[in-house]
């Protein structure tokens, strides 16, 4: 099973390198930052990360084909990779409408156009030309892998067809139960192995000595993964609708107590891997029988950053 973290650009960058040299010093093994357009820029957070580390791979986590063309996130992924010594690797999806209604973007054929903007990269990457002329005057030093966010079925297919892993927005077996046959289509359509393509359970994290404590820091996430997730997911976990529901009002009117105290166990199982190491340990075991091949510590990690990351290097991560 491989590590990984992520981190979202919404503190000072010097915050965020801290936290990342820590996990690189804790056999963390890839870092992942988010590429939202009202946070701190994605690539100016990474090359900060790159300066003060020597072994994490690093890269958006994840990134989208409509905010930059991929002839610019081709240069900045190849930048990167010159600048951390080999160590990039590139998170794309499809993005999300919140972002694209807020740029005035046009969000059309989301799986068409993830496929054409890795195939451009790819060939730019590579020295190649496109059909337009574009070329890049920077290679990078390796292969740089490409991997997508996904949830829905064809991107997750998709994924399986053309990209070296995949993230998902996901902590619990039964969503890897329902994505991993779709990847192995997609894999097998485009005469590939699974062994190509590395799952990775993009997490809401919270590990703590205390159970207790771990549950309280991950809630405020859970409500909002909560109420963010579609129908299918809930039905999938069991969950009441309802409550989601008074979760979703309760956000929008900005009443946070209602919200977190609304959020219940059947969530927590759902959408969160909290507990105590040997908890978590337990729950990872589970998703690396359902096909998981990396773990990623999302958003919040734990009560205290610093402290879980640390716990979670000592007790979760195999010497
Ligand atoms: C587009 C969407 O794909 P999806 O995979 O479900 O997208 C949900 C998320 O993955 C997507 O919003 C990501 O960008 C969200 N996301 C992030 N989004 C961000 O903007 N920033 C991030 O940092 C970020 C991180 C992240 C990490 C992991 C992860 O799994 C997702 C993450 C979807 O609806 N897919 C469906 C249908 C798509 C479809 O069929 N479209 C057709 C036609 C549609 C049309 O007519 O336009 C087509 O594309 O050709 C499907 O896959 O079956």
């Amino acid at each position: 099973m491989k590590f990984g973290i992520e981190f979202v650009p919404n503190e000072p960058i010097t915050k965020i390198c801290y936290y990342v040299k820590l996990a690189e010093d804790n056999g963390f093994e890839y870092c992942w930052i988010t590429d939202h357009y009202n946070n701190r820029n994605v690539y100016m957070t990474l090359t900060s990360i790159a300066g003060v580390t020597n072994k994490i791979k690093m890269g958006p986590g994840v990134t989208n084909p409509y905010v930059r063309s991929p002839a610019i996130t081709a240069s900045a992924i190849a930048t990167l990779d010159e600048i951390s010594g080999g160590r990039a690797t590139l998170g794309i999806g499809p993005g999300d409408k919140a972002t694209f209604d807020a740029l005035g973007i046009e969000w059309t054929k989301p799986v068409a156009t993830i496929k054409k903007s890795i195939a451009d990269m790819r060939t730019l990457l590579k020295g190649g030309r496109l059909e337009t002329g574009a070329q890049l005057a920077v290679k990078p030093l390796t292969e740089v892998p490409i991997y997508m966010g996904a949830q829905g079925p064809k991107m997750l297919e998709t994924a399986g067809m053309i990209a070296d892993g995949v993230l998902i927005n996901a902590s619990n077996p039964k969503d890897f139960e329902a994505a991993v046959p779709l990847i192995k289509k997609g894999a097998e359509a485009g005469g590939r192995s699974m062994d190509e393509v590395d799952v990775a359970a993009y997490a809401c994290m919270s590990v703590d000595k205390k159970t207790e404590k771990a549950k309280q820091a991950a809630i405020p996430v859970v409500a909002f993964i909560s109420a963010g997730s579609p129908a299918i997911v809930l039905e999938r976990h069991g969950i009441d609708a309802e409550k989601v529901e008074t979760i979703r009002g309760a956000l929008k009117k900005g009443d946070f107590g209602t919200a977190f105290g609304t959020v219940d166990d059947t969530m927590m199982e759902a959408f969160s891997l909290y507990g105590t190491p040997d908890e978590v340990v337990e729950k990872i075991a589970a998703l690396a029988k359902m096909g998981v091949t990396q773990v990623v510590s999302g958003s919040p990690i734990g009560p205290n950053k610093e402290t879980s990351i640390k716990l979670i290097g000592k007790k979760v991560i195999p010497a």
